[in-house]
């Protein structure tokens, strides 16, 4: 993502606004000048309605071409962060996992809400602030010397003083406001982290502990807060010394001057007038460049989170589409191929350490299938492998007869179903939820899937049905009506394959039940793959599938694997005995 182009695709408005800006600023400049020229009129007793009318069309020019260019301007800053968000926002959606899970969420808000506006309203109204400061300096000036140049040398002595002391004061103002945008960050990361966890905060009874822990970082986002204003309150009167000072020589000395004959009283008071108009683009030129500064870093943070990996753009999935056409189109029609296939895979995170070994494995196009194995076994991971969220160092990953790091992402997740541990759902109606990978599903389709997942008699004792709408993460369901809602969304979608992490862990044994009944319905259609736990699951599978140590350990039915597979054994025994317990 680069921002510059982002600002480039906004150049006709910021010219617009910039030669709005420049023009009102020449007419702005005009005004002092006619204003002496007036006062000559009056003197000499010529006609003063030319001057006059002049001057009110200079001035009606200059506020008109003013407000046109903060708007011209503020508009261009608007679509700048609307087309920077817009683009980010995408990025982030289609950015690869192993490097959007290494971001730290407060972060990623924080760079794509605030530091977006920074970024982009500080560069364009700076930037314009800076060329219309420096015409409106350079003008004044210029039309200075023409009045007087010894005045001239006298106020820029003076205001040089003053704008030597404002630099100073705009770079701490400018030290200040960074450290104090890091300290609010802290702030809304600390805020994230308690709030995301507010459950587990009151049964820990650590309110009182974690409110003292964001009185801390807010007192600190405080206090640097408080040193931006206090250089910020500075930087004003130290240009007004300035001002002040030089217009106390001026006047002082231009009188004398007036009395003696040598310089005009009309010159005079445009000269007066126009030393006024050197403070403001002065002080706003100081401040712009303080902007600016601030807005590279902005700038900086929103490039950096910007380039973050992506996923195959469309442009990409086209071509592997194109380039694999003949395979897909086989593969689509051939019903022999396996549903999933691991070939010769392994695995490891970023941190190296190796965490599937050379799996193995092949499922056929309808069946139950379940995966088994020990806390850590690497479970989890071979689903991340199918739906490609992470890529195997080695070996092949198939899917519906196609190695999937040829196929197309959206067709690829368009073949596989995966209902997640923690099932998380969207804001939103039931009937939003439900239909989010399909949403053309139709109302005979909906029913079928809520009944299969046993929701039926739920969602028909709401008030509002279908309609009713969810919390935050689905607040409003128990843990097991999420679980049996993301269930229902993955058969609406009708994929090839379905993946079920652990979703019998929340339910009791009545849904439980009812819920292998779906399984068993669902595996009639298509392939399922479940991590289980519950030995009720696991022995209704047609095919059992032992992880250890990131290895295939056996493949076989409950009856085979009780007889032949250690690890097997232990693990069913287990259950046996937690199940036992609870019975
Ligand atoms: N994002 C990650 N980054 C680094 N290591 C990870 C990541 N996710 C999992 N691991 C590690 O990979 C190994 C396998 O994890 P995985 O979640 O696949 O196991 P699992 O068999 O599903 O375990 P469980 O039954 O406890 O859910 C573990 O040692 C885990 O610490």
């Amino acid at each position: 993502m680069n921002i510059r182009e982002i600002v480039l695709r906004h150049r006709g408005l910021l010219i617009a606004g910039i030669g709005m800006g420049l023009v009102g600023a020449a007419a702005t400049l005009a005004q002092p000048w006619m204003l002496g020229r007036l006062i000559e009129a009056v003197a000499l007793d010529k006609a003063i309605a030319w001057p006059i009318t002049l001057i009110a069309l200079f001035f009606i020019a200059d506020a008109a071409l003013n407000a046109g260019h903060a708007y011209a301007i503020g508009r261009a800053g608007e679509n700048i962060v609307f087309d920077t968000r817009r683009i980010l926002g995408g990025r982030l959606l289609r950015s690869q996992i192993p490097h959007f899970s290494r971001l730290e969420h407060g972060d990623v808000f924080a760079r794509t809400i605030s530091d977006t506006s920074i970024a982009c309203l500080v560069i364009a109204q700076a930037l314009a602030q800076v060329v219309t400061s420096v015409f409106m300096l350079v003008g004044s000036v210029v039309l200075m010397a023409r009045l007087d140049w010894k005045l001239l040398l006298t106020t820029l002595g003076c205001l040089g003083l003053a704008s030597g002391v404002a630099l100073f004061l705009a770079r701490q103002v400018r030290i200040a406001a960074l450290r104090n945008r890091e300290n609010v960050g802290a702030y809304g990361s600390g805020l994230q982290r308690v709030l995301g966890a507010i459950t587990t905060v009151k049964a820990s009874r650590a309110e009182e502990r974690e409110t003292d822990e964001l009185a801390r970082l807010a007192d600190r986002a405080r206090q640097s807060g408080i040193r931006v204003t206090a250089f910020n309150s500075l930087l004003t009167p130290a240009m007004n010394v300035g001002t002040q000072l030089s217009l106390a020589v001026v006047i002082s000395w231009g009188m004398a001057r007036v009395a003696t004959g040598s310089l005009s009283p009309a010159d005079l008071t445009s000269f007066v007038m126009y030393l006024f108009y050197l403070v403001s683009p002065l002080v706003m030129l100081f401040m712009s460049i303080g902007q600016i500064q601030q807005g590279r870093a902005a700038i900086q943070r929103v490039t950096e989170l910007g380039t973050i990996p992506q996923e195959e753009s469309e442009a990409n999935e086209a071509n592997a589409g194109a380039n694999d056409a003949t395979p897909q189109a086989e593969g689509a029609s051939d019903e022999t191929a396996p549903a999933v296939a691991f070939d010769g895979v392994s695995f490891s995170y970023h941190d190296g350490t190796p965490v599937l070994r050379d799996v193995s494995f092949s499922l056929p196009r309808r069946g139950l299938t379940a995966i088994v194995g020990p806390s850590g076994a690497g479970k989890t991971t071979t689903f991340q492998l199918i739906e490609r969220f992470q890529r195997p160092d080695a070996g092949t990953v198939s899917v519906a007869g196609h190695d999937i790091a040829a196929l197309p992402l959206t067709e690829l997740r368009s073949l596989v179903g995966y209902v997640e541990q923690d099932a998380p759902l969207l804001r939103g109606t039931i009937r939003q939820n439900l239909t989010y990978a399909n949403p053309g599903a139709d109302a005979a389709d909906i029913a079928r899937a809520l009944r299969l997942a046993s929701l039926d008699d739920f969602v028909a004792e709401l008030p509002e049905g279908l309609d009713t709408e969810l919390g935050e993460r689905g607040a409003g369901l128990s843990g097991g009506q999420r679980q049996r809602l993301a269930i229902a969304r993955t058969l609406l979608q009708r994929p090839e394959v379905i993946l079920l992490d652990e979703v019998t862990a929340h339910l009791d044994s009545d849904t439980e039940a009812a819920l292998r009944d779906a399984m068993a319905e669902a595996a009639n259609e298509c392939a399922v793959l479940a991590i289980a736990h519950r030995l009720s699951t696991i022995r209704q599978a047609d095919r059992i599938i032992v992880l250890e140590g990131g290895r295939v350990r056996a493949i076989g039915t409950h009856q085979e694997l009780i007889g032949s597979d250690e690890v097997y054994r232990r693990l069913a025994s287990q259950q046996f005995a937690a199940e036992d317990a609870l019975a």
